[in-house]
């Protein structure tokens, strides 16, 4: 379990990550979620005490980084992929790390067989695709078999077997009891990986939930409904409370009226329903909502057919 407490973290003016209270749970797989610059990486490194906090604490099964004996027992973390030797091979980066950390040589075999690394072992790293380089960092990240294991946007840049991969394996190690904490500004990517998550932004902590609890109290409910005469389904709607907008195909898009409120207005004023359908948002359209007043940048570029938002999106810094 990693738990922090009030933990911030000011570079000069700036302050990047405030007072941050948080739990982080074995046995499920937690997203770390945060436009960007919104303090993740900042976060992570306080935790691996790379970094130290301005005020604030942060401990690992109950004890600072710097007070473990062993820390790779304790605590594994992938931050940066590419810093590796790229002149060494996977196997000697990997043994040069046992070594340095009193861990087993076995182990070295062990994870390169994990991460599917074992046939390229002996390559030198610096011709490792983003995808094997990804695969050695996480196997650098298990030598240690630790309980603790910590993410920083592992699926940055790879394809979709590769993230798939790295989707089953947090999925895998949070199953067998291990604490996993993943950071990603990919919501949609989240949704389908993490079981809790916390979202930060600006340096502020601003939800920690589950992913459905997430998606509930942040998006509202739409209903799409399909009817002979959506005219006057729409009048209806918008006396009972309710509020209609032309979805695609002729179809209504109904807000603030659950299905069986709109089933009823149909059917007590003869209108034939032909469509009635539930719209949950998705999680990306519910974390945008949330931290749209906390993105350092702002672009503003046409919105697909579809989307509903109000032309703004997060651009990358
Ligand atoms: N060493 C540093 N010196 C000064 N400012 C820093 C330093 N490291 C981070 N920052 C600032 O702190 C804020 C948080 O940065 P951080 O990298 O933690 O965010 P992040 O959520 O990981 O973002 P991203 O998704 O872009 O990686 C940013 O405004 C960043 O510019």
């Amino acid at each position: 379990m990693i738990e922090a407490s009030g933990l911030t973290k000011r570079y000069g003016d700036r302050l990047a990550v405030d007072q941050l209270t948080f739990a982080v749970r074995p046995g499920q797989v937690t997203g770390f979620l945060g436009p960007n610059g919104a303090g993740k990486s900042t976060t992570m490194r306080m935790i691996l005490g790379l970094d130290a906090p301005t005020a604030g604490t942060v401990t690992i099964d109950g004890k600072p980084l710097a007070a473990m004996a062993h820390p790779m027992r304790e605590v594994g973390a992938l931050l940066d992929a590419k810093a590796i030797h790229g002149g060494r091979s996977a196997y000697h980066h990997l043994l040069c790390l046992a070594q340095t950390n009193n861990l087993p040589k076995g182990r070295v075999a062990e994870v390169l067989e994990l991460v599917g690394l074992s046939e390229v072992a002996r390559k030198r790293s610096k011709g490792f695709s983003l995808g094997m380089g990804q695969r050695l960092g996480i196997a650098a990240a298990l030598l240690g078999d630790p309980k603790v294991l910590m993410f920083d946007e592992p699926v940055n840049g790879l394809d979709p077997e590769g993230i798939l991969w790295i989707r089953n394996l947090m999925k895998g190690l949070a199953g067998e009891g291990r604490t996993v904490f993943v950071s990603s500004h990919l919501m949609s990517e989240m949704e389908n990986t993490a079981d809790h998550l916390i979202v930060i932004g600006q340096g502020r902590l601003i939800s920690d939930c589950t992913v459905q609890e997430f998606i509930d109290r942040n998006s509202a409910l739409k209903v799409r409904v399909r009817t002979n005469d959506p005219a006057k389904l729409a009048e209806l709607a918008g006396s009972a409370g309710g509020r209609a907008e032309p979805g695609e195909g002729g179809a209504l898009l109904v807000s603030g009226l659950d299905l069986t409120r709109i089933g009823d207005l149909a059917f007590d004023n003869g209108i034939r329903i032909h469509e009635l359908s539930p719209l949950q948002a998705s999680l990306e359209q519910a974390f945008m909502e949330l931290t749209k007043d906390s993105v350092e940048f702002h672009a503003t570029v046409p919105m697909a057919q579809g989307a509903s938002r109000d032309g703004k999106v997060e651009a990358g810094s």
